[in-house]
């Protein structure tokens, strides 16, 4: 089959390639039925239950394709957006809730240094140098004077495409801007964190004008129910019905809980969706107010 015919016919979609968003990525699409086959090298593949094409792309390169219309849809992290400086070119569909992280300024523990104040007129090294020039660009104007700025005393943001953590202890820089998520690589190469430039996390991003909206609505409410089915579970309990009103505050549900007679009809039961991360807690209180048989049911797949 030619792939590259069929492109035009298609909404092309593109997926992070490699690195950390792409494992989620490609669950997120399953989760979604959008289904394909990627032939062995070849970063197109045809989805065959829906005209979509993915194009499997660098994270940062998504950002920069959707924003100049290349592509129709894509997904990259927020800080890619800000980094290629597309976000007024682009529309944020939704957050993804993976890829959670931060880009945060890091100095070697032994530098003594724990305000970013003090790195203002030294070496700073980046994969983030849009980002990190803006950010230290403003606490030169703030702490420098016009004399300072005029004899070329600025923060220095220097870019390299990674092991970023390595810079500091090559005696390449003072401090770094890289991105942090559990601590651990900051922790093993020495540094510690001194503020942090901004939070990020996957987001699903169109371009202004895609070349099939209404696919994108169709797509975009798939994906809102994979998320929503790994953030919910169901819960099932039953109440007695003067115990209803402080029960259904507890489980108010995404709308409005379900409320069912029992045969017995001092009872009801109650149905409604809650968040994974609360529901021991919620259970707890439920069981306190004398809720019984709390069944907990995992969600699929749904629609929000
Ligand atoms: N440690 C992390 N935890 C969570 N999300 C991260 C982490 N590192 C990066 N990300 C997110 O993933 C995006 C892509 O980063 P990643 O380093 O995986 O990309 P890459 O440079 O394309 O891949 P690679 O590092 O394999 O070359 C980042 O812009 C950020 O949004
Ligand atoms: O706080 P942690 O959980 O340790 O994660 C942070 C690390 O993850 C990212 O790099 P990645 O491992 O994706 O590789 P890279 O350095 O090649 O970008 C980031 O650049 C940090 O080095």
């Amino acid at each position: 089959m030619d792939i590259i015919s069929q492109l035009p016919d298609r909404l092309l979609f593109a997926i992070p390639k490699k690195g950390r968003l792409h494992e989620h990525c490609i669950s997120l699409l399953k989760g979604a039925d959008i289904n394909f086959h990627r032939h062995n090298r070849l970063d197109i593949a045809l989805v065959k239950n829906l005209p979509i094409a993915l194009i499997f792309l660098p994270a940062a390169d998504i950002a920069k394709f959707v924003g100049e219309g290349n592509v129709d849809l894509g997904i990259t992290g927020q800080d890619m957006v800000e980094e290629c400086e597309v976000a007024n070119k682009i529309d944020e569909i939704m957050e993804l809730d993976f890829g959670h992280c931060r880009l945060q300024v890091q100095v070697p523990i032994k530098s003594g240094i724990d305000k970013v104040e003090e790195l203002v007129g030294k070496k700073i090294v980046t994969s983030f140098d849009i980002l990190a020039s803006k950010y230290f660009s403003k606490l030169d104007e703030k702490h420098l004077t016009d004399e300072e700025k005029a004899e070329g005393k600025k923060t220095k943001i220097e870019y390299v495409s990674g092991s970023v953590e390595a810079a500091c202890a090559l005696g390449l820089a003072d401090g770094i801007v890289d991105l942090v998520e559990t601590g651990e690589t900051m922790k093993v190469a020495g540094l510690h964190a001194i503020s942090t430039v901004l939070e990020t996390q996957a987001i699903l991003i169109r371009n202004k004008n895609p070349s099939d909206p209404h696919l994108v609505t169709k797509i975009t409410s798939r994906l809102k129910g994979v998320i929503a089915a790994k953030q919910y579970v169901l819960l099932n309990y039953n109440i007695l019905r003067e115990n209803v009103r402080e029960a259904t505050k507890i489980t108010p549900g995404r709308q409005a809980p379900t409320i069912s007679p029992l045969d017995d009809g001092n009872w009801v039961e109650v149905q409604s969706m809650v968040l994974k991360k609360e529901v021991a807690e919620i259970m707890d209180k439920l069981e306190e107010i004398g809720a019984r048989d709390i069944i907990l049911f995992k969600i699929d797949n749904c629609r929000v």
